[in-house]
């Protein structure tokens, strides 16, 4: 059995694999802030869920990022990158969302993650060992490695929950869901790559037709594994296209302010619900111990 660890002690173990980047999130480091809005598409989503978010149209605060607590990552290297942003609606309800571009988590367990962080810390041949005796990472490697490899800007990338929700409806009736923003469009690379050029591709973009992503709800499936994380659900389970995400602006970390947000997975409106998945208050309790950290380093 593995020891219970402290929030903070997960987040020292990001800062033994990656250095610490003072003042920055430990993880996710590099990124830029964006505003914008999130409009509702579909009102029969309203049978599902009562939240305001899916009643009229909203402000959004986010940040797109490299996963990854590397301080510089370079922008023209393919790699996973965040989504994360916070709703404000107009009766001044709080919604935030974070995805990743991963299509689902590399092992079931917080404690397995972390341990797999703590081999990579210690160097490659921990790092072989461990993934000899974890199946789990074998198959999530092997599943990304087969996916196409070619450079997206961040807006050409489709985001996913990973974890489980409820929506919940007038009714109290949950509903287990997770979710995609996928592109709406066609947002290629039309600056030329160099280490950093994400953030004038995205204006450019904006400025060229637009950038917008639609929020994909996928409905669990009897049988559907709603607690695990690594077990990625059927491409055939029923999905409806409920909102949109719309970006109107961007800006570096220093001009927005999504540098000392905290996009916390747990905090929901009504009309949602976390599911059990512990994953979700290790999320939140490791994201709030960060914040406070950076903060304190500012
Ligand atoms: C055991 C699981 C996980 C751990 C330990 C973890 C850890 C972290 C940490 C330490 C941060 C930086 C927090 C801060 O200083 O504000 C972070 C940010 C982030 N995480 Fe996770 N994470 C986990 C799972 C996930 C999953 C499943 C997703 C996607 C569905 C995700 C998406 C993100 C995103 C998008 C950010 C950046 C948010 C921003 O821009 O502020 N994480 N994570």
């Amino acid at each position: 059995a593995q020891e219970q660890r402290s929030p903070a002690q997960h987040l020292d173990t990001f800062e033994k694999l990656f250095g610490v980047t003072e003042g920055k999130r430990r993880n996710h480091t590099k990124g830029f802030c964006f505003e914008g809005e999130f409009m509702p598409l579909d009102t029969s989503v309203r049978e599902l869920s009562n939240s305001p978010i899916f009643s009229g149209t909203s402000k959004v605060y986010g940040r797109v990022s490299h996963k990854g607590g590397k301080a510089n990552p370079p922008d023209n290297t393919p790699g996973h990158y965040g989504l994360a942003f916070q709703i404000t609606t107009s009766d001044n309800s709080l919604h935030m969302m974070s995805m990743n571009t991963e299509h689902f988590f590399p092992t079931s367990t917080v404690a397995d993650f972390m341990a797999f962080l703590e081999a990579q810390a210690n160097g490659p041949e921990a790092t072989k060992a461990f993934v000899k005796d974890h199946p789990e990472i074998q198959e999530y490697k092997q599943y990304h490695a087969a996916l196409s490899n070619q450079l997206h800007p961040y807006e050409g990338a489709t985001y996913n929950s990973i974890n489980t929700f409820y929506l919940v409806n007038e009714q109290g009736k949950k509903t287990p869901v997770r979710w995609s923003f996928v592109p709406s469009g066609e947002h290629d690379i039309v600056k030329t790559p160099q280490a950093d050029f994400f953030l004038d591709n995205m204006q450019a973009n904006i400025k060229n037709g637009g950038v917008s992503w639609d929020m994909v709800l996928t409905l669990a499936s009897q049988g559907d594994d709603i607690l695990n994380p690594h077990v990625k659900w059927s491409d055939d389970n029923k999905s409806m296209t409920v909102a949109r995400l719309t970006v109107n602006k961007v800006m570096t970390e220093s001009e927005g302010t999504c540098a000392n947000m905290n996009f916390d997975p747990l905090a929901i409106s009504k009309g949602f619900a976390p599911s059990e998945d512990p994953m979700l208050a290790a999320r939140s309790a490791i994201y709030a111990v960060g914040l406070g950290r950076r903060l304190s380093e500012q």
